[in-house]
């Protein structure tokens, strides 16, 4: 299988896990904030999280450096063209980006600039490649909650206009879906998509709290599902898709090694799965490099990526007639 020109789909991507190190040098110097180091290589490794990271937090501290830069509107755009040019390089027809407007205020900037921007440069993408794309918005669920109605107001204006879902992100705490439940609700009224990242670091009960508390469609991770037979039957009976990360997962410690991941036998009993990055720099990797693992651990064939192809399109949160031009793609 060629995985760097077969077609692919990316749910599941951080606009701030994702900028090039290159990128960072060049805004640090035109914005005239001082860098850890000049020297491109180091600011690479202070980017990517190591592989004995020893849980999703230290993963976490990573997105500091990449977030002091991205605080003018100027950036946000650029970045975000720039991840949708490198995801459209090798081959990937359908990404959809999310980050957190709650990170992006340092210099003043409105909710309205920071997500006007995302959107600016990924619109700028769509039109130089063969891509399409969508942003979420990431609440963090660490941070005060005053200003996530705010963030959702602001994003109605690009709402099936390069906006289309809502997401919690950050450190996941056990029960953490309980002090959101009226957000999730808010959101869903104005025409928000729902993922919520659940199961990855915490238990499987917080990925039945995201689908039955905050009507998640889909579950950022939802490894912990293994084990915890009420979450397990919930995301296989609602037809729930699993956005999985496979090299974030090791890096953050949610499994030991990537044969460890229960991704496959997931897949062989019918639980909805998709193949996502979560992080192209934190986690130093591609689309094509997460293929590649899953296909070559799992011994899975083109048939089979196919079908995980098609569960990612149905599952997207893409309009009709974007889903209609990725179909044209399946083998
Ligand atoms: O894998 C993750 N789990 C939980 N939170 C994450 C993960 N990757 C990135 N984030 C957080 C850190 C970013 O600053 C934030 C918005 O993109 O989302
Ligand atoms: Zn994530």
């Amino acid at each position: 299988m060629n995985y760097f020109n077969i077609p692919k789909i990316d749910l599941h991507c951080h606009l701030d896990g994702s900028v090039r190190p290159q990128t960072i040098l060049e805004l640090a110097r035109q914005q005239k904030l001082s860098l850890p180091s000049e020297d491109i290589h180091e600011i690479q490794t202070l980017m990517v999280a190591p592989e004995t990271c020893p849980n999703l937090d230290e993963y976490l501290s990573r997105f500091e450096l990449p977030l002091s830069v991205m605080q003018t509107q100027e950036a946000i755009e650029r970045i975000s063209f720039e991840v949708f040019e490198d995801a459209a390089k090798e081959n990937v027809k359908y990404l959809e980006v999310r980050f957190g407007p709650q990170l992006h205020q340092q210099l003043g900037l409105t909710f309205d600039q920071i997500i006007g921007s995302a959107v600016k440069g990924m619109k700028k993408a769509e039109q130089r490649y063969d891509i399409h794309g969508n942003y979420i918005l990431s609440i963090l669920r660490t941070l005060p909650k005053d200003d996530i109605r705010d963030i959702i107001d602001a994003g109605q204006k690009y709402l099936n206009n390069g906006v289309v879902a809502f997401d919690l992100a950050g450190s996941e705490l056990p029960g953490f879906c309980h002090e959101f439940v009226p957000y999730a609700q808010y959101a869903v009224e104005k025409g928000y998509r729902v993922t919520i990242h659940a199961g990855e670091q915490g238990s499987g009960q917080n990925v039945y709290d995201a689908v039955s508390l905050l009507g998640a469609e889909r579950i950022g991770h939802g490894i912990h599902i293994k084990g915890h037979e009420q979450a397990y039957d919930l995301v296989k009976d609602q037809a729930i898709a699993l956005e999985t990360c496979p090299s974030s997962n090791v890096q953050t410690k949610a499994v030991d090694t990537l044969g460890q991941h229960p991704v496959k036998a997931f897949h062989k009993d019918g639980v909805l799965i998709t193949i996502n990055t979560d992080n192209r720099t934190v986690s130093n990797t591609t689309m094509t490099d997460e293929v590649r693992k899953v296909v070559e651990e799992f011994d899975l064939t083109r048939q089979e990526y196919f079908d995980i192809y098609k569960v990612s399109i149905e599952h997207s949160f893409a309009s009709e007639r974007v889903k209609q031009h990725l179909r044209a793609f399946v083998e």
